[in-house]
Order: C-alpha cells, then sequence, then structure tokens
C-alpha cells in the first residue's frame, strides 16, 4: 500500500493525528494509497519551516543562483517525465497523449519561464530637483513577498500548482502547498525532486488534506502566511478572500468560467469544429477555460451541431494508455454524482439531447470508474441551469444567434467572465468583439493557445489578479520606492 504523506522542511512526515483517507483511480476505482491528512500541527510546521527558510541560505542567494536551482528542477522533472506522467495519470485518469503534451511539459515550462522573467526584468527609476537645488533619485525594489500559501484544483494537478510555484519561488519566496484532496500525487512528488537539486528545506512545502476545517482553511487563515493564491470554484475563493482579510493578506484568484464560444457563418468551417471540439471535450471538460456556451451564427447553425456530434461519437473513452482513447473518466464519484445531476437538470428543463446525457457503455473492470458520455444539447433557454451555471464536465449547449449584438449580449449575460473564442474570418469583427466580450481571455481562431509571458486571469466573478510573465511579480513581490537625495 502506497502512503501519500506531507512534506514539511525537506522531509516527507505523517501526522499526529494518524487520520487517513483513501486516494482512488477514477478510471476503475482501484486503490492508489492512503493520504495522510495535514491537520493543524502539520500546517504549523510547514508554515514555520518556510518562514524560517526566507532567512536562511535561500535568502541569502543571488538571483542568479536562485534561477540556476530552479533551472535544476527543471531538469529534473524532466529527468523524471515518466514518474509524474505515471502519478498525474493515476490520480486524474486522464488519457497519456494529454498529460505528456500538456500537463507534465507544463509542469517544468511554468519554472523556466519565470526565471526568464525574474533574471530580465528592470524598474522604474525617476530624477528630480529638490527644494534646496541638491538632486534625489527614486528607484523600485522588488522583495519577496514572504510565505505564500498556493491552494489548487484537481484538473490540471501539477500545471497549475506549478503554474504558482515556479514565479513564487523565481522572486525569492517559500511556499506552502495544499493541492487538491483529489490529487495529492505529483505535488508530493516534486518534493523529492526539490531535495535532488539541494533546495534548501522549508523553501517548497506540501500539506495534503481537504478545504474546510481541515489543511485548507489551516492554512489560508495561519498569520505568517503573507499571501494566498488559488485556482478552483468561485465560492471557495470567497472564502479564501475572507480569510486573507484577516491580517490584510493579498489573494491572487483563478476562479470559475461559463465560458462561450461564438461561431460565425464566414468561420473557417473545419477549423472552428476541430476547435469546439477541443474545447468543450478535452480533459474530460475539466478545464476552466472550456467551452460549455457555444452560439452558432443561424446559417450553418444545423450543420454546425451534425459536425459537433460527429466528433463527440469520436470521443472513445478508455484506459490512459489506450491507443485510441479519446476521453477519459471524470475524476472522481463525487464530480461524476454532480455532473450527472446536471445531465438530468438538462433533460427536465426540456434540453433536446443531441448526442449522450449518461453514462458510456464500459467494459466491465472499468465499469466502477467516473465516466460520464460527452453531451451536447440544444433547444433550451438562456436561462436554463446548464446554460448559466458551471458543469465542469465534457459538454455543452449549442444556440443559435442571428446578429452581433444578439450574440454579444448572451455571451456576456453571465456571472462569469473567464474566457471566450470567436471563430470568423473577418478580423475587424474579431477585434471588434474582443474588445466587447467582458473576459480576461480572448481566443480569436484558436483555443487554449498559451504564451506564458502574457497576462492570464478572469474578470467578473472569474477571479481577481493576472499571473504571467511580469505580471505575476505584482503579486510574488512587493515593490518598494527608495528615495536618494545627494
Ligand atoms: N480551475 C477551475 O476553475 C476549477 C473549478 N472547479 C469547479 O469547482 C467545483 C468543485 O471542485 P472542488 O475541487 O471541490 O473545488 P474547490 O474550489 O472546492 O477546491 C479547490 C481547492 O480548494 C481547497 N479548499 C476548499 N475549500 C477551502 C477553504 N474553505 N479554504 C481553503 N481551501 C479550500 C480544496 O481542498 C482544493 O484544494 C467543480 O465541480 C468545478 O465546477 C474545480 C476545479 C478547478
Ligand atoms: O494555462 C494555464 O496556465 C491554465 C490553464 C487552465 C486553468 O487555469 C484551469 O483549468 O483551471
Amino acid at each position: 500500500m502506497k502512503d501519500i504523506l506531507n512534506f514539511i522542511n525537506g522531509e516527507y512526515v505523517s501526522n499526529v493525528s494518524g487520520k487517513t483517507y483513501e486516494k482512488r483511480n477514477p478510471v476503475d476505482n482501484s486503490l492508489i494509497g492512503m493520504v495522510h491528512e495535514a491537520g493543524k500541527p502539520e500546517v504549523d510546521a510547514a508554515v514555520a519551516a518556510a518562514k524560517a527558510a526566507l532567512k536562511g541560505p535561500w535568502g541569502k542567494l543571488s538571483v542568479v543562483e536562485r534561477c540556476n536551482m530552479l533551472d535544476a528542477i527543471v531538469a529534473e522533472i524532466n529527468n523524471r517525465f515518466d514518474d509524474f506522467l505515471q502519478a498525474e495519470i493515476a490520480d486524474t485518469g486522464k488519457p497519456a497523449t494529454l498529460a505528456s503534451h500538456i500537463d507534465i511539459p507544463r509542469g517544468a515550462a511554468n519554472f523556466k519561464i519565470f526565471t526568464d522573467t525574474i533574471k530580465n526584468v528592470s524598474t522604474e527609476s525617476f530624477e528630480m530637483r529638490t527644494p534646496d537645488g541638491k538632486t534625489a533619485r527614486s528607484y523600485g525594489v522588488r522583495t519577496p513577498r514572504g510565505v505564500i500559501a498556493i491552494i489548487c484544483p484537481w484538473n490540471l494537478p501539477l500545471l497549475l500548482m506549478t503554474w504558482k510555484c515556479g514565479p513564487a519561488l523565481a522572486c525569492g519566496n517559500t511556499v506552502v502547498v495544499k493541492p487538491s484532496e483529489a490529487t495529492p500525487s505529483t505535488a508530493t512528488l516534486l518534493g523529492e525532486v526539490m531535495n535532488k537539486v539541494g533546495v534548501p528545506p522549508g523553501v517548497y512545502n506540501v500539506v495534503n488534506g481537504f478545504g474546510v476545517d481541515s489543511a485548507g482553511s489551516f492554512l489560508t487563515s495561519h498569520p505568517d502566511v503573507n499571501g494566498i493564491t488559488f485556482t478552483g470554484e468561485t465560492k471557495t475563493g470567497t472564502a479564501i478572500m475572507k480569510a486573507g482579510a484577516d491580517g490584510i493578506r493579498p489573494v491572487s484568484l483563478e476562479l470559475g468560467g461559463k465560458n462561450a464560444a461564438l461561431v460565425f457563418a464566414d468561420c473557417d468551417f473545419d477549423n472552428a469544429v476541430a476547435t469546439v471540439t477541443r474545447s468543450c471535450f478535452e480533459n474530460a471538460g475539466q478545464v476552466c477555460l472550456g467551452t460549455e456556451r457555444v452560439y452558432v451564427e443561424r446559417p450553418i447553425f444545423d450543420k454546425f451541431v451534425a459536425a459537433l456530434k460527429e466528433k463527440a461519437e469520436q470521443m472513445k473513452p478508455g484506459r490512459p494508455f489506450d491507443a485510441d482513447t479519446k476521453i477519459g473518466p471524470l475524476v472522481s464519484k463525487i464530480h461524476q454524482k454532480k455532473v450527472l445531476g446536471m445531465y438530468a437538470k438538462a433533460k427536465e428543463e426540456g434540453a433536446n439531447i443531441v448526442f449522450g446525457g449518461g453514462i458510456p457503455d464500459m467494459p466491465e473492470e472499468l465499469k466502477d470508474g467516473c465516466w460520464v458520455q460527452p453531451t451536447i444539447w440544444t433547444g433550451l433557454p438562456e436561462t436554463a441551469t446548464v446554460v448559466t451555471e458551471e458543469i465542469f464536465g465534457p459538454c455543452c449547449h449549442i444556440q443559435p444567434f442571428d446578429t452581433e449584438e444578439e450574440v454579444v449580449a448572451m455571451a456576456n449575460n453571465n456571472r462569469y467572465g473567464l474566457a471566450t473564442s470567436i471563430h470568423t474570418q473577418d478580423i475587424s469583427r474579431a477585434m471588434r468583439l474582443a474588445s466587447e466580450i467582458e473576459v480576461g481571455l480572448c481566443w480569436i481562431n484558436s483555443w487554449f493557445l498559451r504564451d506564458l509571458r502574457t497576462p492570464f486571469g478572469g474578470s467578473k466573478q472569474s477571479g481577481i489578479g493576472r499571473e504571467g510573465g511580469v505580471h505575476s511579480l505584482e503579486f510574488y513581490t512587493e515593490l518598494r520606492n527608495v528615495m536618494v537625495k545627494y
């Protein structure tokens, strides 16, 4: 039996409570291991270690020395690529083709981009004349914020954790990571990499457990945590923001979405169908940037619905390493129940089910996995539950539209504002709409195409703050002004 421990001050440790919980594989519900839940004593120890490490050898490294250490982390993740791949796949059940192209490479790239950023970023400087005729020069100095709490979701575990850990460490902070209870393995494994490359104890810590009354809330309410960065549900973001208010700690929040794809009659049809297929069904729809509302201009509506249905039919569910697997299971029984509840709600509210709507027929040995069918609906009003609420499953509702004004109004009529994709060959229209749609991220004739130097985050109830490239420095550093009179 595998034990998934906590990683505190450079050592793998259990807990004083003796509490453990089962981590099961969502493909077939087999037991992967027992997770040792961190309680208050373990969270206190992790934060104390992180605080002490700021004053230890880590805090004395030059930027270049720190970046060299991060480069070694990148190399070691790549050396242990298969270990990370196996761990991520066991936790999530996602296809190996996906994890090996996105999750694990981004786990390494998320450190690399921020060593490049931190080595090349400048701060402003101004000169002025003083009233007594002398000169004063001001300049900015960036210092680490301190101990950063990183609270992660389960959909892209290594990718989303390193997206925060990379810049935090590059800026000289120390971190305490709380992975999702559903996906503890890769964050825990990264502790081995830290030790191998000589990252000092206490710089990177992992506390496993749940949110409320567990590791998550113990961590976010800890007074020695200097900043909290979170990706996950908007409701949890609200709780985390409240926790941050005590002690005036800054928060960076990447939250939910109910993203719209706008497909115009003049689009490159095959590209639009292929891209919307990915944005609806990739990672079994468990991507905050994913599309759950598709708006198609009326002249191509029927053709588009038929084409997307054909793609959904080809999404073969199966084991992660089978060559013909196109879609994995959902992450957990809890999430499967939530998504199937939404499928039932769509039916109850009168949806026309174009495809799916239930559990696929799986071979006997996989029947206990967390499978759901890719699902397409039409015919619902814009007020229907599955058109307004985030589902986080492989599904979408397709609505026809007649005018640009109408589709912009429908796309914006939602409390979230994370991402959109616009499919048209009219570049003027695309650029016009890109500024009218209320989102943090807008893709034109593409989706989830990432340049890690660019600002990433959501508007409205999809988040606060932007991370990526130099934008991450706003959260992970304090910008101090120094004025010298001479
Ligand atoms: N990237 C995204 O936008 C994601 C959105 N979701 C959405 O959220 C729904 C629920 O998924 P969950 O994993 O339960 O998301 P969640 O937002 O509840 O959990 C994310 C992380 O926050 C922690 N957490 C929960 N409550 C906390 C609290 N009060 N204080 C500190 N930490 C806390 C959890 O343990 C986990 O590590 C999904 O069905 C989906 O709709 C889920 C995962 C990612
Ligand atoms: O590319 C990224 O940095 C992030 C992608 C996806 C999410 O944030 C998410 O699904 O939560």
